[in-house]
């Protein structure tokens, strides 16, 4: 039987773990729209981390919101959360009615060019629920997205186009990593919202 209710969810991971493509679920209209209004309202900011003992600023920038003013490290610096804007409220309710989950925070990153994008990682901050659902909503410039197995390196790729949904759920974090590919043929903006449950 198929537990899916459409033919159009796919696992796209071939085991060790659930990541499913929800395709484009955003209109035309809703993508300009939101993609503007984020541009307009989220406070993005260039990232510190700390690689290598050294604290460096991204080229990507970042913003964390989410239902209350908590305080998150990531990539080794500790920030404290924006409280979400009614865009970030209406996007969260679209992807929750999508996806069958519900999400407390949420973090934006804007690539201005094909030039940034992100290394391999997985996403298993303490303060994440474990095993969670991580819901990634893309708007602006389509990117390729890729997996790698964390034993046997098989790669997955997948392009993630304008107004798309891809939710990664169990297993994924725990034996597979995922990164953003930088590249010379994207010369556009993108913002994707990674929407997350956070234990506090
Ligand atoms: O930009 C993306 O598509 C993925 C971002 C990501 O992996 C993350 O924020 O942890
Ligand atoms: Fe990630």
């Amino acid at each position: 039987m198929d537990l899916f209710s459409s033919e159009r969810i796919k696992n796209i991971l071939p085991f060790d773990g659930v990541t499913n493509y929800y395709g484009i679920i955003l209109n035309a209209k809703q993508c300009a729209f939101y993609y503007q209004k984020l541009l307009e309202t989220i406070q993005f900011k260039n990232d510190e981390a700390i690689v290598f003992g050294k604290k460096i600023l991204t080229k990507r920038k970042v913003a964390w919101y989410g239902e209350s003013e908590y305080s998150y490290t990531y990539s080794k610096v500790t920030k404290t959360a924006n409280i979400f804007t009614k865009e970030l409220l209406e996007l969260k309710e679209i992807v929750e009615q999508e996806s069958g989950e519900t999400y407390n925070a949420c973090l934006l990153n804007l690539y201005h060019s094909g030039d940034e994008g992100m290394a391999y990682h997985s996403d298993g901050e303490k303060m994440l629920k474990k095993d969670g659902a991580i819901a990634s909503l893309s708007l602006g410039a389509a990117r390729k997205f890729s997996f790698k197995h964390k034993e046997n390196k098989q790669r997955i790729d997948i392009i993630l186009e304008k107004g798309s949904l891809l939710v990664m759920k169990k297993g994924t974090q725990t034996n597979w990593l995922h990164r953003l590919p930088p590249t010379k043929k994207v010369n556009s903006p993108r913002i994707n919202l990674t929407f997350r449950t956070i234990e506090l």
